[in-house]
């Protein structure tokens, strides 16, 4: 497709997006009903799409949306071949909205990766590893820990479409998400609670390294997400799983006591921001503090689950201080009967940032119910 028609078609998506449309469920909703467009003219098109929302801070606004798309994609072409001829303290000032600076200290290299396209992560199924690498070339491992099943694809195939994919062998599922399941370490036979499970990416994961054996229970309060849920667990032949509706209030959705709880909080995912860049300009300071008052009472309503030396793990795609810091150090002071539990080797409060891992940032804290509480 000739370069004017995908900028067209990336302007139409652009015009159409706002505050409660992101760019991507819009380009979602086009893809769907553009029948004759192949997998590379779509790629082009959401490549244009991004690189507009990346690049805004420097587009002048009164301009056509095509002559932006346009200008977007010289300044990536060019950030590309040389990251360094943009200057630091312009990228502070324009890649990132202003209020973002009281909570996140970017460094240098944080502030370039903000502006790299970002990186396809597959996860293979841990009986799956030697047929997915095998299939899904080029492809190269993820880092330790994550290198037992975690492959980077560098090919340009619609992965979706694959009999790898169709068979439940291999997750797309970012670098820093697969980092969290590491983090919790589930053992097989072990009872887990996923308090935040979504559509089940870290079930999936956490199912995977019980190698079958125990139990999950799989909460959300999206009966929306937990069908989705449940069609991708049956995809993946999961069945240690129970899912159910559960609010994060104050009553847990069982009596059960678990050997291990994962709050994958509901946050503001700045962390996400180099693969996800429209949220960049919709985010807002108000989001972090109302999250971080969600994620404070959801450590708050899980902790009385844990069995005695149960493990609990907080997650979120952010990397405000907000949400990171301030909630963990809250909840360590409230709770003396939980000690703080040391997570990757890392500490018992992790931050992954895009720049070292070339994923989404992530922030982890951990604690351990002591044996005899
Ligand atoms: C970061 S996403 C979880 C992603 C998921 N764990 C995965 O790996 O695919 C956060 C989830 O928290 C859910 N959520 C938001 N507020 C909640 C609350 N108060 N109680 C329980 N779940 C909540 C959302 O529906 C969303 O699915």
């Amino acid at each position: 497709m000739p370069a004017d028609k995908t900028h067209q078609r990336a302007a139409q998506i652009l015009e159409r997006t706002g505050p409660d449309l992101p760019a991507d469920a819009v380009m979602r909703e086009m893809f769907s009903t553009w029948k004759r467009g192949t997998p590379a003219e779509k790629r082009a098109v959401a490549r244009a799409v991004f690189a507009h929302s990346r690049w805004q801070g420097w587009l002048d606004a009164d301009d056509p949306m095509i002559k932006q798309i346009a200008a977007a994609l010289t300044h990536q072409r060019q950030f590309d071949q040389d990251p360094e001829s943009y200057r630091t303290d312009d990228l502070a000032a324009h890649a990132v909205p202003a209020w973002v600076h009281d909570q996140i200290d970017f460094t240098p290299a944080e502030l370039r990766a903000l502006q790299t396209e970002p990186v396809l992560w597959i996860r293979a199924r841990s009986n799956h590893t030697l047929d997915t690498a095998k299939t899904l070339k080029p492809s190269e491992p993820a880092p330790a820990p994550a290198d037992t099943t975690g492959f980077r694809y560098l090919g340009t195939d619609d992965l979706y479409r694959t009999p790898g994919f169709k068979k439940g062998h291999f997750e797309i599922q970012d670098l820093g998400s697969q980092l969290i399941g590491h983090a919790c370490a589930p053992q097989p036979g072990e009872t887990w609670w996923d308090t935040c499970c979504g559509e089940g990416g870290k079930t999936l994961h956490l199912a995977d390294l019980m190698q079958g054996k125990g139990l999950i229970w799989a909460s959300d309060r999206s009966n929306r997400r937990l069908a989705r849920l449940k069609q991708r667990t049956a995809r993946a032949e999961v069945f240690n799983y129970r899912a159910i509706n559960w609010n994060g209030g104050e009553y847990p959705p069982t009596k059960t006591k678990f050997d291990g709880i994962l709050i994958d909080a509901p946050c503001s995912g700045v962390g996400t921001w180099r693969r996800n860049p429209h949220a960049r300009w919709t985010t807002s300071l108000t989001d972090v503090h109302e999250l971080a008052v969600i994620q404070r009472q959801l450590l708050t309503n899980v902790a009385n689950s844990l069995k005695p030396g149960g493990r609990l793990i907080y997650a979120v795609c952010t990397t405000t201080r907000s949400e990171t810091t301030a909630v963990a150090d809250a909840f360590t002071t409230a709770h003396p009967e939980l000690e703080p539990l040391s997570l990757l080797d890392r500490g018992p409060q992790v931050f992954l940032k895009p720049a070292e891992w070339n994923a989404n940032g992530m922030f982890l804290a951990g604690w351990k119910r002591a044996s005899n509480q």
